[in-house]
């Protein structure tokens, strides 16, 4: 049976009020005080998982990141005396600013690499507190910090410390479901799901990397603060390498990248030990029994119950009713012959829209967009691209073409920023773009698609179109959060124009589906629907029809028309000559890196030296020494 969205935001207000209920009826103090400690770790937890699970880098150094917090905060309560509203924030930037400094060199050093490294930061931290025991306290720790007293709430500090630390976790997890459904946050997942195409897509990795590492180090220091207040006294004990451990290890039982799973997971890596101390000695492998089983049992986490519960705040299908309604139009399994329908129905629509607007209407121009000049470019002994150049004219279709291995695919790439040449230079309307990292070219105007299809699997398809739009580009963590007049308003429009895009490739019902769900041809559309969002003025397609059959191909080659129509310059990679002569204005040929032909479509595809290379002949027997420029 469906639970709708509001039935799931009632279980979930009735589950938070039952959490505030333990001061109020007789809870002892020690259980008040585990689940203090589950809420404290499970902020900090929040962090790994921006940083680890929705970012994609592994950070196992969280621990140092609250130990910096819980010092700062310590030594100016002790040392200069100030009180904690202002000690707490300001031990929160400081450590928000040396994560940003870290995350810099993160952007450096990837995978297991990044890992040892956040690895060797407990280490770090562990040998400065000890050996800087003049302002530590080295092994003996920090002393009589004033704990917040709250006497109004009763008890102990356990009990006066309860509902508070609770809605600061609350609020904490709020914070970061808002993030997750911003730009940001699409970015965030993006580049976990596919750095690369994240990056020629607009994502400018290296800052969204910086901004999340940071994030994961602020989240880190207000439980290091928090835990300060809570207990007054913290030793280098409390902050080694093992904590941070169990702190990924929370992220992991959660189910990697979700928000409300790290909750549960912190829930259960606190409370779990202490539930099991009556099995005295055993307790551990008993708790890492169970930790064996959950994962065995359910390999996604506890995060599969979280995300159910959140799923109003989530994006995607789940979160957006309406979406999902449409969604649910269409059955799930959609055979060949239906997606085939389907895509023929939309490419009768798109020719009758084209013909009633009078075809050719932009008027092209032999100016060149994009200006490729003597590019040359070598994977160590391997040369890919020998000397190569040629121009695309504003509004032209260029076909680019070549036997396997010639060399097309390194030429898209290195027009797309991704492939750094090794001599010569690439111009798109006089601004130089090679040398550039792949999100400037595509803030220049260049888009494209990939011989193989790379979307973003976890995300929805709307995000997925909506990643790419300028108006988004920026990555404003707080303004996003915050949710300020312009953020909602570029979101608004990235999202219409998203929805518009997706409704030229006749996708528009497929808005809340998980990109990962949808089959080929229907990921190769939302490419497409991605990479013209941004109305680019060059757009890269590197063997757009590959993989696709019949229907889907007559709607490919209307969608490109109708883009040519609208006046966009198109460089399209394509093996099929037919294809090829029916879509483009002049074609250029490669031919183990070297130019061989240039000149109008038809004539081309009759060049007996095109012919030859393209049945594997002796062109390097017969091709002349200069490039065949075909008149006709
Ligand atoms: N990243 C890389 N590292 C090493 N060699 C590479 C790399 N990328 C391409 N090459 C080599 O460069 C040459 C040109 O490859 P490229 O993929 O550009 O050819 P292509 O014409 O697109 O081929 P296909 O039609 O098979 O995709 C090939 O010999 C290929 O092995």
């Amino acid at each position: 049976m469906a639970v709708s969205m509001r039935m799931r935001k009632i279980i979930l207000a009735v589950i938070l009020l039952a959490f505030l209920l333990p001061p109020f009826v007789g809870t002892n103090g020690y259980a008040l005080q585990v689940l203090n400690l589950a809420f404290i770790y499970s902020i900090a937890a929040l962090g790994v998982t921006i940083a680890t699970g929705i970012t994609g880098m592994v950070v196992l150094g969280q621990a140092a990141f609250m130990g910096l917090g819980a010092y700062t905060a310590g030594l100016l309560m002790t040392g200069l005396a100030l009180p904690w509203w202002i000690a707490l924030p300001v031990a929160v930037a400081a450590t928000g600013a040396v994560g940003a400094a870290l995350g810099l060199v993160s952007t450096r050093i990837k995978g297991h690499y990044l890992a040892i490294t956040t690895l060797g930061l407990n280490e770090i931290f562990r040998l400065v507190v000890l050996n800087e025991s003049w302002l530590t306290g080295g092994p003996f720790g920090l002393r009589d910090i004033p704990t917040l007293s709250l006497p109004v709430m009763g008890g102990g500090i356990a009990q006066q410390l309860y509902v508070p630390l609770f809605l600061l976790t609350v609020l904490v997890y709020a914070l970061a479901l808002r993030i997750y459904r911003t730009s940001f946050g699409r970015q965030m997942r993006s580049i976990r799901d596919d750095d690369l195409a994240a990056e020629s897509m607009g994502v400018n990795s290296r800052s969204v990397r910086v901004m999340s590492f940071a994030l994961c180090s602020v989240f880190g220091a207000i439980a290091g603060g928090v835990f300060v207040l809570t207990f007054g006294f913290i030793s280098p004990n409390n902050f080694l390498v093992f904590e941070s451990i169990k702190l990924l290890l929370m992220v992991v039982i959660g189910g990697l990248g979700s928000i409300g799973g790290t909750f549960l997971g912190a829930l259960v890596v606190i409370g779990l030990p202490e539930a099991l101390r009556d099995f005295q000695t055993y307790y551990l492998a008993i708790f890492g029994l169970g930790v064996v089983v959950i994962l065995l049992t359910v390999p996604k986490g506890l995060g599969i119950v979280a995300d159910w519960l959140l799923a109003p705040w989530l994006p995607g299908e789940e979160g957006d009713e309406a979406g999902a309604a449409k969604a649910r139009d269409v059955s799930d399994e959609v055979t060949l012959e239906e997606e085939d329908r389907r895509a023929m129905a939309v490419a009768a629509r798109l020719k009758t829209e084209r013909e009633r607007a009078g075809s050719g209407t932009f008027a092209r121009t032999a100016e060149p967009l994009l200006k490729v000049e003597n590019v040359s470019k070598s994977f160590g002994g391997i040369v890919a691209l020998k000397d190569v150049s040629f121009d695309v004219g504003r509004g032209e279709i260029l076909g680019l073409i070549g036997p396997n291995g010639s060399g097309k695919s390194t030429m898209i790439n290195a027009c797309s920023g991704i492939v750094n040449v090794s001599s010569g230079r690439i111009a798109l309307d006089g601004q130089v773009i090679s040398g550039l990292p792949a999100w400037d070219v595509h803030a220049a105007g260049v888009s494209r698609i990939f011989q193989n299809v790379r979307v973003w699997n976890s995300m929805a398809v709307l995000e997925n179109v909506m990643i790419c739009h300028p108006a988004t580009r920026q990555a404003r963590v707080l303004a996003g959060a915050i949710g300020t007049g312009r953020a909602r308003a570029d979101e608004e429009l990235a999202r219409d124009d998203a929805l518009k895009a997706l409704d030229l490739m006749g996708i528009r019902h497929l808005a809340g589906r998980r990109a990962g769900d949808l089959s080929f041809g229907q990921s190769r559309l939302v490419e497409l629907a991605r990479s013209i969002v941004n109305k680019p003025r060059l757009l890269l397609l590197d063997e757009p029809g590959a993989g696709l059959r019949g229907g889907l191909i007559m709607e490919l080659a209307e969608i490109l028309k109708q883009l040519r129509d609208q006046g966009m310059t198109i460089l399209v990679v394509e093996h099929r000559v037919k294809l090829v002569v029916s879509m483009c204005d002049r074609i250029v040929v490669l031919n183990l890196g070297d130019k061989i032909a240039e000149g109008p479509a038809q004539g081309v595809a009759r060049d007996p030296i095109v012919i030859d290379a393209y049945l594997g002949g002796k062109v390097e027997r017969k091709r002349r020494p200069e490039v065949v420029e075909i008149a006709t």
